[in-house]
């Protein structure tokens, strides 16, 4: 098979690597912005690429949702397997690729747009098989979960850390994805989608890591628990709920011992109660790992297919926790809200809706799971 690849950075220089391992697939071209000097191997026709009849495979690793979006949509109305690691891309958009594959005869497959190195998407495939699931939650940023290892364990401070991750590959384009939590909010959304087989029905906005503090690290430490970044999501009867945030976990806690850039994840449903996985999330062969165990699964013909034909809707109040609360603010008429200690307060059990009306209250407030 004739492949092509989108995207010359991080992931992209690891997937070329690894295709020249592989008997029977030969990468044809790179798309990438500047013209480099080894043409026609390089190109910076990304649509000439996309739609020549002699590519069976287009691998996409850009950053940003442009030009990947067209791309990709070119590249499926043309019949083509895509395989692509950019979740940017792929969470508002997967139900379109769906129905292009289906309909011109191509493929999606997405795995290491969720989790980096680690099967789970496709262990979320076979699993939903059988029954419905459940839920699922775990730690799926490799570079939050690196800084708040290094914040805890080395003292470091966060833009130290930050800067360490961006340098080990780990980070995205714009790091502000990781440390704000909206490169967890894109794989959530996906997860949600293939795990429920719905229709993408919008997500709350994350809580991401930048508000904690020193002050926050000595809490966690003096309580005996550790500050990891999780994304939970919950099924019920044909609704969901997700909340991303920072969570204080007990110290066995199986996500509190996930260490460095790793993920971990737990998968919930009837039968088997949970599955966890855990592995390298983020970084170069890790995800190119991932993008060419989808392109053997094409080769071979054993793509998992990915259904969205339900509508399942939105339900905050299926996410019932305890959150900690540091605010300056009187968060007192906030049902079930009582003091902690200084500014800490603790809230609940309350739904994730609780985050809106803390919100409102006041806009800066550190808000967390406590566990
Ligand atoms: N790094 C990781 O561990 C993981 C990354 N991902 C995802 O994979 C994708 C790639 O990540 P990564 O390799 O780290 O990112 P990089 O920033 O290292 O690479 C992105 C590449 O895209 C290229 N690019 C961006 N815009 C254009 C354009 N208009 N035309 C041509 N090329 C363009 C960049 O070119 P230039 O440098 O010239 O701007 C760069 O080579 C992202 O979507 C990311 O979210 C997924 C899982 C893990
Ligand atoms: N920036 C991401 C890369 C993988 O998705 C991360 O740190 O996990």
């Amino acid at each position: 098979m004739q492949a092509v690849l989108l995207g010359y950075g991080t992931v992209g220089k690891g997937v070329e690597k690894l295709v020249n391992t592989v008997d029977g697939l030969d990468m044809k071209a790179v798309f990438v912005l500047p013209e480099f000097e080894d043409l026609p191997y390089f190109s910076n026709d990304g649509e000439g690429l996309v739609t020549d009849p002699d590519v069976d495979v287009v691998f996409e690793c850009l950053s940003g949702t442009e030009p990947s979006n067209t791309l990709i949509r070119k590249a499926l109305e043309a019949g083509k397997h895509v395989i692509t690691s950019n979740k940017a891309t792929v969470a508002p958009n997967l139900e379109d690729y769906v129905k292009l594959a289906e309909e011109n005869g191509g493929s999606i497959q997405i795995e290491a747009s969720v989790a980096g190195g680690i099967p789970f998407l496709d262990a979320v495939l076979k699993l939903q098989k059988l029954e419905d699931l459940n839920g699922f939650e775990g730690i799926f940023n490799g570079t939050s979960n690196y800084i708040l290892d290094q914040m805890q364990k080395e003292g470091q401070d966060l833009s130290t850390a930050l800067r360490d991750a961006q340098a080990m590959g780990y980070a995205e384009a714009d790091p502000t994805n990781d440390v704000e939590g909206m490169d967890v909010w894109y794989k959530t959304v996906i997860t949600n989608m293939l795990a429920y087989n719905t229709k993408n029905d919008g997500l709350r906005k994350p809580l991401g890591i930048s508000k904690l503090t020193p002050e926050d690290i000595a809490l966690a430490r003096g309580e005996n628990k550790v500050i990891r970044h999780i994304s939970r999501s919950v099924q019920k009867d044909g609704r969901y709920a997700s909340v991303i945030a920072p969570a204080f976990l007990n110290r066995d806690d199986y996500l509190a011992n996930v260490p460095s850039n790793y993920n971990a994840q737990l998968i919930y449903a009837d039968s088997f109660d949970k599955i966890g996985l855990f592995g390298q999330g983020a970084g170069q062969m890790a995800t190119a790992q991932a993008m060419l165990a989808n392109a053997l699964d094409t080769m071979e013909g054993t793509e998992r297919p990915i259904r969205l034909d339900r509508n399942l809707k939105q339900d905050d109040s299926l996410i019932q926790e305890t959150w900690l609360v540091r605010s300056e603010a009187d968060l007192s008429s906030i049902p079930t809200a009582r003091v902690k200690e200084g500014s800490y307060w603790l809230i609940g059990p309350a739904g994730a809706d609780v985050i809106d009306r803390i919100q409102e209250l006041d806009p800066q407030a550190m808000i967390a799971l406590w566990r």
